[in-house]
Formats: structure tokens, sequence, C-alpha cells
């Protein structure tokens, strides 16, 4: 569909300055906004950019510190508050903006008139609670009101910075009023703009940032970390993730795009967001992509920080930080990251699981840690293998929430629910990859380690004077009316406490394990920690009359036994199984 606006803004463009490859054109479509198309087929070289934009035409912070003042909002919660705030100006101000004798409002015109508003930005912060309801269970979903709380307050914080605000009292007041408005009252008040400085047109403007502004250092290195600029028509192009582009910024002051890629015909031209998965897509840019392989899992952890530092000085832990996650459009920033910090930890330490990444070394050395038994002072083996198992009932969890149905109800915009569809699939991708990853480690694990485990079968099968107060206690010959009978677990207290309290002639048990019940004799144990076992101990040692290991049947060996245990072993999801594992450092 051929569009004036378009019309408009190209040749607003190029009497800038601008140059614009010819064979490029710019269409409206029913679910993508903008596209570029290409009328033939084009094989580009770094040295033919299809775009060049002036840095003229290029909004930037300059304009807003002419409009309002250098440093006016710079104890506003936002690097861009000034620019986000300008911009909402010229869309939404009758007025002039006049700045050095120019009126901005005139000059961008072209561009701030076809920005696209309100539900046409597809973002998510404009949809109805049923639309909401679609990411039911997922991140984005569990985040969103924190996110336009967010917006909020970034919204005050900047405007009560203003000299004289002339909007009504009715936008000022939302800032006490919001936490009494549903969800889709909000969204209303949001979509029913009345002042450029209400908070519908930052949210508006905040929005066209996310889904639009390139970072400013592309332009000039120097700038603050996070500074945004917004690039009329070359901010038409959709995102490819696949598309290999290249972005420039020369000495003669133009910006451009060059997609290398070889067009055929008819075929749309893309830009390169960046490797975006559908969460940050769908958040930040309204859509999502089917199967995207750049999809990820963010898995928040939240941990008392004396936790987190001890994990860091004695496993050598490294404290996720999250850069710029989801600030910038085209988010390339290259800086080096800076020290986490104590808020680093205290908002809870995100972790990204992706197809590249399934189980990140990082995300399992915490886990191990937290795993750790009290003498394990470096990862071990067993400190592994009970980590892994952690982490798949955590992500097991999550993924049976996420795979509970949804109501798809029919009055939902058909793209809304797509994207939402695509977004929660991906997420059960990763969750089901993830798990069949965590399964394979550990499988590899008890396969390379075959000679540092062992378990009660094995146990059993050789342990004659085991098997002898078994068959009194119980009454049990086999390994498998052990199962049946479900006392797995007191033939193995049982085994610890023979072999820690007598010296039995080819003892089976491993050195460790009766070393460590030793040690533990000295301790002593909380008093409804003892009457837990009282009872079991009562029934065997009735059992066990007339036998040697009777008078050490006590509820404190019985605690002792399931601390030797605990300690030395790790119990498999699959199986219920406990895993005796020698105390190995890897
Ligand atoms: C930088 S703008 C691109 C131009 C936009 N189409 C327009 O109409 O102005 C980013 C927005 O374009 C849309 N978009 C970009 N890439 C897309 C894609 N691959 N699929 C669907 N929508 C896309 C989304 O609405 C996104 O927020």
């Amino acid at each position: 569909m051929l569009d004036s606006g378009i019309d408009a803004l190209l040749k607003w463009g190029q009497s800038h300055g601008a140059v614009l490859d010819s064979s490029i054109k710019f269409e409206k479509t029913e679910n993508r906004g903008v596209c570029a198309f290409s009328t033939r087929d084009i094989t580009s070289t770094p040295s033919t950019p299809q775009i060049k934009i002036p840095l003229d035409i290029i909004l930037r912070k300059e304009l807003s510190d002419g409009y309002f003042g250098k440093g006016k909002f710079k104890d506003a919660d936002n690097v861009n508050s000034a620019l986000k705030l300008l911009v909402a100006k010229l869309k939404f101000d009758s007025e002039s903006t006049i700045v050095q004798e120019e009126d901005l409002k005139a000059k961008f015109a072209p561009f701030i008139d076809l920005l696209p508003v309100g539900r046409d930005t597809g973002s998510v912060f404009y949809w109805t609670s049923e639309e909401v309801s679609l990411l039911e269970n997922t991140n984005l979903g569990g985040s969103l009101d924190a996110k336009i709380d967010n917006i909020i307050k970034e919204w005050y914080s900047t405007v009560k910075l203003l000299d004289k605000t002339p909007q009504s009292e009715r936008d000022l007041t939302l800032i006490e009023e919001y936490k009494t408005l549903s969800k889709d009252e909000l969204v209303a008040r949001a979509l029913d703009v009345r002042s450029w400085t209400s908070f519908g047109a930052y949210l508006w403007s905040s929005i066209i940032f996310t889904s639009r502004a390139f970072p400013h250092d592309l332009i000039d290195s120097e700038c603050e970390a996070g500074q945004a600029i917004l690039l009329p028509i070359l901010d038409l192009l959709n995102h490819d993730n696949s598309a290999k582009v290249q972005w420039k910024f020369d000495a003669d002051g133009f910006f451009s795009l060059t997609n290398m890629d070889t067009i055929q015909e008819g075929d749309e031209v893309f830009n390169n967001y960046g490797a975006k998965g559908n969460e940050e897509l769908l958040m930040g840019y309204g859509f999502a992509i089917e199967k995207n392989k750049a999809d990820s899992i963010a898995l928040k952890v939240k941990l008392p920080t004396p936790v987190v530092k001890s994990a860091v000085e004695v496993f050598g832990f490294k404290i996720p930080k999250i850069e710029d996650y989801t600030q910038f459009a085209f988010n390339n920033d290259s800086r080096p990251s800076s020290e986490a910090t104590d808020d680093d930890i205290e908002d809870g330490m995100i972790f990204f699981i992706n197809f590249h990444n399934l189980v990140p070394d990082n995300l399992l050395l915490l886990f191990m840690f937290l795993a750790k038994s009290g003498f394990e002072s470096h990862p071990t083996l067993r400190s592994k293998l009970e980590a892994l198992q952690t982490l798949r009932s955590a992500l097991e969890r999550k993924q049976a929430l996420l795979k509970q149905s949804i109501n798809m109800s029919e009055d939902i915009d058909p793209s809304i629910s797509q994207n939402a569809k695509f977004y929660r699939d991906g997420q059960k991708d990763l969750y089901k990859a993830c798990l069949a990853e965590i399964k394979h480690i550990e499988k590899q694990l008890l396969q390379d380690h075959k000679g540092q485990l062992t378990n009660l079968k094995k146990i059993f099968k050789r342990d004659e004077a085991l098997q002898d107060i078994v068959e009194k206690a119980f009454g049990l010959e086999t390994y498998e009316q052990i199962l049946a009978e479900d006392v797995a677990d007191n033939v193995l207290f049982l085994w610890v406490i023979l072999h820690g309290s007598l010296d039995i002639e080819k003892s089976v048990a491993p050195e460790y394990i009766i070393e460590s019940f030793k040690e533990k004799l000295s301790n002593t144990f909380q008093d409804d920690h003892l009457e837990a076992f009282s009872a079991l101990a009562d029934y065997l040692a009735g059992e066990l009359q007339g036998h040697e290991i009777q008078s050490h049947i006590t509820a404190k060996n019985l605690v002792i036994a399931t601390e030797v245990l605990k300690e030395n072993s790790y119990t498999r999801i699959s199986s219920d199984e406990i895993i005796i594992v020698d105390p190995l450092e890897i």
C-alpha cells in the first residue's frame, strides 16, 4: 500500500541530504507496519550503503539539551529522559518547540507523524488484561507490572523537574492513583493522551525508544553510557536475525546502513537488531519469531547476599550482571562491564539459558555451592550430581506451569495470540532442551565415574552382615523385597551404623563412611531432631535384640547415619534412589 506519510518522510529526508538506494521501496503492511522491499536484485558492498542519514536529522541529546537546558534532567531515573520528553512534546504538543531559532516540531514532523501510536506499536504495555493473560506463568507475564511501575516512576521523576508543567491535574495525580487502577483502566488512561507531559505521552515515547533507538555511542564514543538516538528513515527497516548488516558513522557526518545479503527483487530489506530472543522482542518490539534460534530463558535466582558472596569466595562463582538487557533496539554497547554490586544480588541474579548454552557453567556452579555439604570446600562429584537434581526439579516446576493450558479467546487479536504463542512455544522448547541436557550431563557423569559410585543394590548383594540384620529387623531377604516394603532408607541407616560402630571383618563399607560416622559421635543434636528418630530406634532395637548391633541402635546414631548419608550421597529424581558418591573433587 503506497502511503503519503512515507512519501513525505522520504522527500523530507532527501531534502536534508539523506541518501537512499533507489531500488528500495517502503510500503505499509498489515502486520509489520512499514517494510522495505527491493525492486531489483542487489549485491551490496560496504562501499555502497543503501541508506545514509545526515547528523542534521538525527534526534539526539544535543537537541533536548538545547530545548530544556543542559543537565536539567540529570536527577531523572533514565539517561534518555530528556530526549524521550522532547519526542513526546514533538508528537503531542500543538505548540512549536524552538531550539536556536528553529522549530523542531515543524522540522521533524514528517518523521514524528509516521511513527506508530497506541496499539499499532504492538507494545505489550497496551495489551488488555485478557491479552496479558496469554503470558500467564511466563517471565514476561510475571514482570510486566514491575516494568509499568518503573516507567511511571521514571515519567514522574522527569516531569517533576520541569519548571512549569502545562498539564492538567488529572495527569499529575496518576502517580498517586495508578495503584488503585485496574490494568485495563491504566491502559485506557495511557492511550488517552491529553498533554505532552502526561504519562501516556511519556509511555508512548519510551516504547518508540525501546523499539527503534540506536546507541548514541555509534556516533560519539564519548557519550554517557546508555544514551540513545533516533535515526529517521533508517529505523523503518524490520528485523531479521540472520541479516548481515553494517552500520557506520563517517567523518562526513552521515550514519549509513548496508545490508550485505544478496537480496532478490521483491524481497524485504532487513536490518538486524541483534541476537534477541522472543522475550526481549515481544517486550521491546511487540513481536516474536517462530522457532527463534536466539531465544533464551531468563532464570532469576534470588539468594541472601552473604550466601552469594561466600559462593564467590569459596567456589569462584561469578555474579552475573545484566547489561541494559531490554533498553535499546540495537544494543551493541561494548564497553567493559562494571563490577557487580550488592544490588545485582539483591534484585535477583539473572542467568540466561539459550540453545548454545543450555546449562551455563556458572549457574551449575552456584547450584553446586548450594548443594555442598559442610565439609566440601571445593566443587565435588557429589555436589555436581546433587546440583543437577535440584536444578532439574526447579526447571521442571517452571516447565509444568508453562505447560498449563491458557485461554486463547477468539476475541483476541490473532497477531497478539500468535506472538504470545511463539514466545510460549520457544520457552517450552528451551526448557525441554535444557532438561534433556541436564539428564545427559548426569548420565555422562555416572558413566565416567562408575567406580566412585555405589548404591544399596550393590551394597546389599555383597554385605553378609547387613543381610543378616535386615533379615532380623524386617524379615526381608532380597533387595527387591526391601524396595517393595519401602525401607531402603532405613536399611542404609543400619548399614552406616553397622560399619561405623562394629569392627566388621571384610568390611564392605568405604572408609570415608566409617570415618565420617566416628567423627560425628562426639556431636550433640537438638532434642526435636532426636525425637523424630526415637520411634524408629525403639522399633529396630526391639527387633534386633540379642544381636551385638542392638546397643548401637539409638536415635542419636540414626541422626548421625542420616547426616553421613546426606554428606556422601545424592538422590536421583528419576528413581528416587540414594547413590553413595566417593569424595572426589572435580
Ligand atoms: C524499528 S521499527 C521498524 C519499522 C516498523 N515496521 C514501522 O512501521 O515503523 C521496529 C518495529 O517494526 C516491527 N517489526 C520489526 N521487525 C519485525 C519482524 N521481523 N516481524 C514483525 N514485526 C517487525 C515491530 O512492530 C517493531 O516494533
